[in-house]
């Protein structure tokens, strides 16, 4: 489901291997690319030789992970071969299609290392112009270097496809995984979890100065070991920060962010108001985090966090009036065009958490208008069913507020989020170490690698005594 704002381009299309008998580079691997579908606006059949028009290949570095497998496989394909190509990866199957490229699951080629490459045409590209998010997308990866954030392993050009090679996620993505709950949402305590990655992620990304602007369940991958990864930045907005390290004041710790606070009588009947339930949040179930069984005094988390310095790295100066983002989660000054900052990322992470909450999103109409009108106009509802803790409901409240400077997050950035009460008793520092709630069935590759491998040679053999090319789809 796409429910982008940009341009709706349905980017479905097909490559071909095509292995030349007449062509002057023997049995070396050509790309063709052709669209198979009604509703794409992109069609191309261009012939490319990598090994011709490789026009530079980036293999990234990063130091602290030079232990991962996968970097020295393909350190070692790299400098055996002197370059690095598609035809250096069995393309296995088909991920799904962006706006901007397409995203296939493949095999680095004598290895059982899966990767996620992203194959964006140029022309096409250049000429719906789409080249900036493009060259976004690869420069934000590029620089990224976080556990709930993609890993870029290398990135080439062929003539005309642009080549992202990343870490494959195996477990789809938060949309999908949400439709597979049993009453299609997240229990609180799987939400919290997955929530706070993202959180940990965007303050991450808001330190080196990115917008993220596109948060959405479907943006969220699910990693084989269950943990997160924000993927999609072509939608990015970079700029620059300013990180300050804030002291707690020698009066006390740094006070956590008020709670939107309920009305005083329990007898009260606005909708709009919230009230505390008498349901706990509970904690992961994590070992990292469950109480300690010595007589020892247990230590109290939420006390410790607010009394260590905190690093607030919130572009606040950041500016931009593009309309990007998609229409659920549209913050209320994109949609007026008054121009935005880093706040929209903490309006998103309140649709965010409501939609795993409650298995839809706040401001949802009939049609897109009817949907950016409400979230201008409507007040912030919430469903009596499922039931929610009131510190869940308190953290939407206090993000989802249609004025940005007013927002929870928009002066201290995630620091002030991280505080508020919903997440107490979380150990940040050792969340990537916490039991995740749920562990997707993983893709099985060597499935998927025999019936890519079954069918092409069933185009090999057809194809093989007609026009002297052999063609094989691998999709
Ligand atoms: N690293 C990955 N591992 C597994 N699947 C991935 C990975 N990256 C992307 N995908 C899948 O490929 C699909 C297409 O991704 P892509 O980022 O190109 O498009 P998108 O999410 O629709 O965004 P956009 O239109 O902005 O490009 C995604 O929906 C996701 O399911």
């Amino acid at each position: 489901m796409n429910r982008k704002v940009n341009d709706l381009v349905n980017y479905g299309k097909t490559i071909s291997v095509l292995h030349s008998k007449n062509s002057k580079y023997g049995d070396k691997g050509e790309f063709t690319q052709s669209s198979n579908s009604s509703i794409c606006e992109y069609s191309t059949s261009t012939s490319i030789s990598e090994e011709r028009n490789l026009s530079g290949c980036i293999v990234i570095n990063r130091p602290h992970m030079s232990k991962d497998m996968r970097w020295q496989a393909i350190n070692h394909t790299m400098k055996q071969n002197g370059f690095l190509g598609l035809r250096h990866f069995n393309l296995l199957k088909k991920l799904g299609c962006g706006d901007i490229g397409t995203v296939y699951l493949a095999e680095l080629v004598g290895t059982n290392y899966p990767f996620a490459i992203k194959v964006m045409d140029n022309e096409f590209l250049e000429r719906r112009q789409k080249m900036p998010r493009a060259h976004m997308e690869r420069e934000i990866l590029s620089i990224l270097d976080h556990p709930f954030l993609p890993t870029l392993y290398a990135h080439f050009v062929s003539e005309n496809l642009s080549c992202l090679v990343m870490e494959y996620c195996p477990g789809g993505d938060l949309h999908v995984l949400r439709q597979k709950q049993p009453a299609r949402y997240f229990h609180e305590q799987a939400a919290r979890f997955y929530v706070a990655e993202v959180l940990l992620a965007l303050e991450y990304l808001h330190m080196l100065g990115i917008v993220y602007r596109d948060l959405k369940p479907e943006n969220i991958l699910v990693r084989e070991d269950g943990h997160i990864m924000v993927t999609d930045f072509d939608l990015s907005l970079r700029c620059s920060v300013n990180p300050t390290l804030l002291q707690p004041s020698s009066s006390g710790p740094l006070e956590p962010p008020r709670m939107s606070g309920p009305c005083a009588g329990s007898s009260c009947i606005d909708p709009f108001c919230i009230k505390p339930t008498c349901q706990q949040v509970s904690c992961f179930k994590s070992r990292l985090l469950s109480a300690p069984k010595s007589r020892k005094a247990k230590p109290d988390l939420t006390a410790l966090n607010r009394s260590l310095p905190q690093l607030v790295a919130e572009p606040t100066e950041a500016r931009s009036n593009s309309f990007v983002g998609t229409h659920e989660y549209l913050a209320p000054e994109i949609i007026k065009g008054e121009g935005h900052g880093s706040a929209v990322d903490w309006w998103t992470f309140g649709i965010f958490l409501y939609e795993l909450l409650y298995g839809r999103t706040p401001f949802k109409g009939p049609g897109n208008d009817e949907t950016l009108a409400n979230v201008i106009l409507e007040n912030l509802r919430f469903p009596e069913t499922p039931l929610v803790s009131f510190q869940a409901r308190d953290l939407i409240k206090g993000l989802l507020v249609k004025e940005p400077e007013n927002r929870l997050g928009s002066q201290r950035g995630a620091a002030e989020i991280k505080q508020h009460p919903f997440f107490d008793g979380l150990n940040w520092a050792l969340i990537r170490c916490a039991s995740p709630p749920e562990l997707p069935e993983p893709y099985d590759v060597t499935v998927s690698k025999a019936a890519s491998l079954e069918k092409a040679k069933k185009y090999l053999d057809y194809n093989e005594s007609s026009d002297g090319h052999l063609e094989f789809e691998l999709f």
